[in-house]
């Protein structure tokens, strides 16, 4: 139940206007060339900027405006949000600022009161706040959901999730859409029972809950290959027998976080989003079946949370290869030619995944976008090599999609990891991975920022980066596309080529989604540059903002 207060005060001063976002705003967003309302844009996720005042011909000047100093030196992954020329921030441990987008002035600061508890895998991240009316919502590295007050910072009221001591904690940024708060949770290394949750926007009330473990039926199908039609090398007769003895309620245990945002279609009502891996990541004698809805697209009703459909790209993972770079919704052609309404998602097995929006059906997957190797080798004692590594492929990072081009744009790594298992029971909320991805220390590491046709499932172009990317993609107007890398350089690339236009030294990693908006009728892009925990990229705590001079 909600409660009214909790949150320290804030620091600072009131925003000099009110904010005021109502639900036609959200909805419009995709074609606002002013602001930046959702954290991947709009709610197709798209994370297309519609301004092209900096592009192709210019973006060469494009040089720093100011640089926003956080009081947090750990990883960033906010997307900022850009309402009215201001600028709402998150940093790790789940600090907000609002400040002045064309200058860089902090009006407020405010500090979540963290509880004792905090039961998060992989950094003490946060993806960004959303916004609604005048109000922004935050999820908490203590799995509470919290209301602001945009205009002043002051805690409106906060409600408790789940349970941290469990392992349920807040990274992404939520969703706000009709009234509702629609947000998931982490935790898949820690055997939560996944979900995605509805809360109202006025009181924190929770509205409904889809668990993304179905209590019956999660053994599935007993898929026997992959999405990409290769085999998974599963024992389907032991896990049977194993499923047989022990019963189907480890469900409650099975992991499925959902830790990305996900994306809306308010025509057809429907949420979409993707399912992380299960628990425990690595031991699946722990629990037989295809593990459903782990590592899937799932479709649900938007008033109810109602199941609509699901489609899972790998059945009983122990590789920790969530799905969880954020769901898009675009239009491609089908096998046929034929335009359709699509859901595109980019895995951590490095391949990019188009279904039909309204039934689930696999379109097409791309060519896989970074080397592959042993596919799909089991975990041993002693490791098993295989490639992609447990952090992709793409990460959490968001895809962007220019549908003029035919183009979406993904962040690949390309990690070469050994893959072990170790038997491993139920720790009652605590790190449960069941055995442990390791790196190759004498195998090199790189990234690498991959155009694919969404069409033809096509590499069209790439570049390569020497660290591993994290952090995802912004696609502009101005037919560029902006990316940044663990060493601190910040890219414009030309969207059609893959040409670098552009590039700035940020001093830290530069591991977060970028976004565009506009002030007094010029454009500005801003990303974060504090690194990334994961992959140990120089941390920071700066927001740069860029225009042309
Ligand atoms: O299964 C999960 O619940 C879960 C959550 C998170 C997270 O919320 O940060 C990550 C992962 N898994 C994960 O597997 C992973 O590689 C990862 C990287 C990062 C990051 O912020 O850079 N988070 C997470
Ligand atoms: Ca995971």
């Amino acid at each position: 139940q909600a409660e009214v207060q909790g949150g320290a005060a804030p620091t600072g001063q009131p925003l000099p206007k009110d904010i005021a976002v109502p639900q036609s705003r959200l909805d419009a967003a995709g074609g606002d060339a002013v602001n930046f309302l959702h954290s991947n844009g709009s709610y197709a996720q798209t994370r297309y900027y519609p301004a092209s005042q900096i592009n192709t011909g210019n973006v060469a000047k494009l040089r720093p405006v100011f640089s926003f100093q956080t009081a947090v030196l750990e990883s960033m992954e906010t997307a900022p949000i850009v309402v009215d020329g201001i600028m709402f921030i998150t940093t790790s441990y789940n600090h907000v600022y609002a400040l002045d987008a064309a200058t860089g002035k902090e009006f407020w600061h405010f500090k979540h009161k963290m509880g004792p508890v905090t039961t998060y895998c992989c950094g003490p991240n946060n993806r960004g706040v959303a916004v609604l009316d005048g109000k922004l919502f935050m999820g908490t590295l203590d799995a509470k959901l919290i209301a602001l007050e945009a205009k002043t910072g002051k805690q409106l009221w906060e409600t408790q999730i789940a349970d941290p001591e469990l392992g349920y904690s807040e990274t992404m940024a939520p969703v706000v859409v009709n009234g509702k708060v629609l947000i998931g949770t982490n935790g898949g290394e820690y055997g939560v029972r996944g979900f995605v949750k509805a809360f109202d926007a006025n009181d924190g009330k929770l509205l409904w809950t889809f668990y993304t473990i179905p209590e019956k039926g999660h053994e599935g199908v007993w898929a026997v290959n992959d999405a990409t039609g290769r085999n998974m090398l599963r024992d389907i007769a032991a896990e049977k027998a194993q499923l047989e003895q022990k019963g189907g309620d480890f469900y409650k245990t099975l992991g499925g976080g959902v830790w990305m945002a996900p994306a809306v279609d308010k025509e057809s009502n429907t949420v979409f989003f993707v399912v992380g891996n299960p628990s425990p990541d690595l031991y699946g004698r722990e629990r037989p079946g295809d593990n459903l809805y782990t590592n899937s697209m799932v479709a649900i009703d938007l008033n109810t949370g109602a199941y609509k459909w699901h489609y899972q790209y790998i059945a009983h993972d122990v590789w920790d290869l969530d799905a969880v770079s954020p769901v898009i919704l675009t239009e491609a052609k089908d096998k046929a030619g034929k335009m359709r309404k699509v859901a595109i998602h980019g895995g951590k097995t490095g391949h990019i995944y188009v279904h039909d929006r309204a039934t689930g059906e696999l379109l097409r997957f791309s060519e896989a976008m970074v080397p592959q190797e042993n596919m799909w080798v089991l975990p041993t004692s002693s490791g098993a090599r295989m490639l992609p590594g447990a952090n992709g492929g793409v990460e959490w990072s968001p895809m962007a999609v220019n549908a003029k081009l035919r183009l979406a744009y993904a962040a690949n790594l390309h990690q070469p990891m050994t893959y072990h298992v170790e038997e491993s029971r139920y720790p009652g909320g605590k790190l449960w991975l069941g055995g442990a991805f390791k790196t190759i220390p004498s195998e090199k590491q790189w990234g690498r920022l991959a155009a694919v046709d969404i069409d033809t499932g096509k590499m069209v172009w790439k570049f390569d980066t020497e660290q591993p990317l994290i952090g995802g993609v912004l696609a502009t107007a101005g037919d560029l596309v902006f990316n940044g890398e663990g060493n601190g350089f910040f890219r414009a690339f030309d969207a059609k080529t893959g040409k670098k236009l552009w590039e700035y030294q940020a001093g830290a990693g530069v591991n977060a989604p970028a976004v565009s908006y506009q002030v007094g009728g010029k454009q500005y892009i801003a990303v974060a540059a504090g690194g990334n925990t994961q992959l140990d990229f120089k941390r920071g705590n700066t927001v740069l903002v860029f225009a042309l001079p």
